[in-house]
Order: C-alpha cells, then sequence, then structure tokens
C-alpha cells in the first residue's frame, strides 16, 4: 500500500530486518495529526526522520504488546518528540504513559483507531482496528499465515484461539490485516485469505493447542532484556542497570 495524497489517510509500513518487525506510521491529512505503532529502537532515526519529512505531529506511539524479540523504539521516540504519548495495554501491567483497554478509541485527526483485546501471546496484546480504512494492526496475535507463539510471557494457546477468532477474523473478510512481524517476506493479509488459508487458525481449537504445544522454537535471542526494557516503554531512566547498559551496549554493536 502507498501513500497517496488524495486519500484521508497517509500510511507507511516499514521494515527492521533484525528482529523482523514492522512499524507503521498513519496520519490524518487533514489535521496532520499522527501515531506510529511498534517502532524499534534501531531505527527509531529512520522513522523520526521520516515523520519530520512527512510534516506530521506525532501524538501517540502504540506497542501492540510487550515484546520478546527486540526493544520498542517508544521511549527513544519521546526524545525526538517530547509530547507524544507512549501506550500500552492496562493488562500488559506495564510503565507507560497511557495505558489502554478494550473498546477504547485512540483519535489521530478525524481517524479513530479502535483498540480491542486480543490476548493469547501475552496478557497485555491489543489489536488496532481503524475501521474507516478497513484495517487492522495485529500485533503478534495473528501474523500471516501463522500466529504469535503461546509458549511465554502468560502465553495461552486456548486463549489466542478465542481471541483470533473472535476479535479479527469475525471482521468484515475485506479488512487489510497488518502484523507485528513476517519471516517470509509477506508484508499484509486479509480476514478472508486468513479465513481461507492461515494453516494454523482453521484448526478446530483443540487442534490448534495441540499444535502450538509442539512447536519447538527456540526462544528470541534478546529475550532476557528485551522484557524489562520493554515493561518501561524502552525509557532508558526507568530501566534496571544491567538491562539499560546491556540495551545500550546491543544498540552500540547494530550501529
Ligand atoms: N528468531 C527470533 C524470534 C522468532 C519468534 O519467536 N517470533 C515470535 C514473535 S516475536 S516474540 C513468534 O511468535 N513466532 C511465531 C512463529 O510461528 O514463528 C528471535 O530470536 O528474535
Amino acid at each position: 500500500m502507498t501513500h497517496n495524497h488524495l486519500r484521508s489517510l497517509l500510511f507507511r509500513q516499514l521494515f527492521e530486518n533484525v528482529s523482523s518487525t514492522y512499524t507503521y506510521v498513519l496520519a490524518c491529512t487533514a489535521s496532520k495529526e499522527a501515531i506510529i505503532i511498534d517502532p524499534v529502537l534501531e531505527t527509531v532515526d529512520r522513522d523520526s526522520k521520516l515523520i519530520n519529512e512527512l510534516g506530521v505531529k506525532l501524538l501517540y506511539a502504540l506497542n501492540t504488546h510487550v515484546h520478546a524479540d527486540h526493544v520498542t523504539g517508544t521511549g527513544e521516540l519521546k526524545k525526538h518528540f517530547p509530547l507524544m504519548k507512549t501506550v500500552l495495554a492496562n493488562k500488559a501491567n506495564a510503565k507507560s504513559d497511557l495505558q489502554v483497554q478494550h473498546g477504547e478509541k485512540i483519535d489521530f485527526g478525524r481517524k479513530s483507531l479502535e483498540v480491542r483485546a486480543t490476548p493469547g501471546h501475552t496478557n497485555g496484546c491489543l489489536t488496532y482496528v481503524l475501521h474507516e480504512d478497513r484495517m487492522a494492526f495485529t500485533g503478534d496475535a495473528l501474523l500471516i499465515r501463522g500466529c504469535g507463539r503461546t509458549d511465554f510471557q502468560q502465553g495461552n494457546a486456548r486463549t489466542l484461539y478465542r481471541s483470533v477468532h473472535q476479535q479479527i477474523l469475525s471482521l468484515p473478510p475485506d479488512y487489510s490485516l497488518f502484523p507485528a512481524h513476517d519471516y517470509s517476506g509477506l508484508t499484509c493479509t486479509s480476514v478472508e485469505e486468513e479465513r481461507n488459508f492461515n494453516p494454523r487458525l482453521t484448526k478446530t481449537e483443540d487442534e490448534f493447542i495441540d499444535l502450538m504445544k509442539n512447536l519447538n522454537l527456540p526462544y528470541p535471542k534478546h529475550m532476557e532484556y528485551s522484557v524489562p526494557a520493554n515493561m518501561v516503554c524502552g525509557i532508558y531512566d526507568l530501566m534496571d542497570e544491567k538491562t539499560r547498559k546491556t540495551v545500550e551496549q546491543s544498540l552500540e554493536e547494530h550501529n
């Protein structure tokens, strides 16, 4: 999907290639008010530059959940955009400027995101739905032809199955779905595609639970420091000393 001045939504999909994370910038073209979803620490300079070049005013940096595989960029973004507010689910039990819950709305200009709770990968997983533009940002609850793992951070396969079916695949079939990650080069999907072709979510609930029990994935490489860093939205001053030092060191190695 590309930017189009004639549309009321300015939309960018950005990629961070170490953790294969998608970050999204959305702005109301009438008011120029903007949000960013799931920014990554390593790409904050790139994203800030883009936001400035687009001439939009960043109101909120939303995390779909407390990520385990990378450090969120929301803390560092606050240095570039001091008025911007960080957002996480209240169920994440984490520190953020705003804690949102199921049913709330996040407004930017004439646009409004509906917050839907989609726990199962973590307790605090959220999906953000932009009805007017028929789009939803699913975090790790639903990945393209896949879904988030359920073997740590309060993961629960039954909960995830119900979240995805009740809150995401129940949306109209033409809604576009944008995940937090893709590991195979795909960028976007739709409700209809996932209802038909998702190899995990087309199974029965019990088959799904069995499948998720046997994924046997290695733990994310940076989980040990990513989770505590993300519990404070990646704000260095709020991290314990060991976590902060590890995050700083990993960023230096990256740069
Ligand atoms: N290799 C990566 C981590 C890959 C991974 O575990 N991805 C998560 C989402 S990030 S916690 C996941 O849910 N994957 C589902 C799947 O089926 O792959 C790393 O070391 O960071």
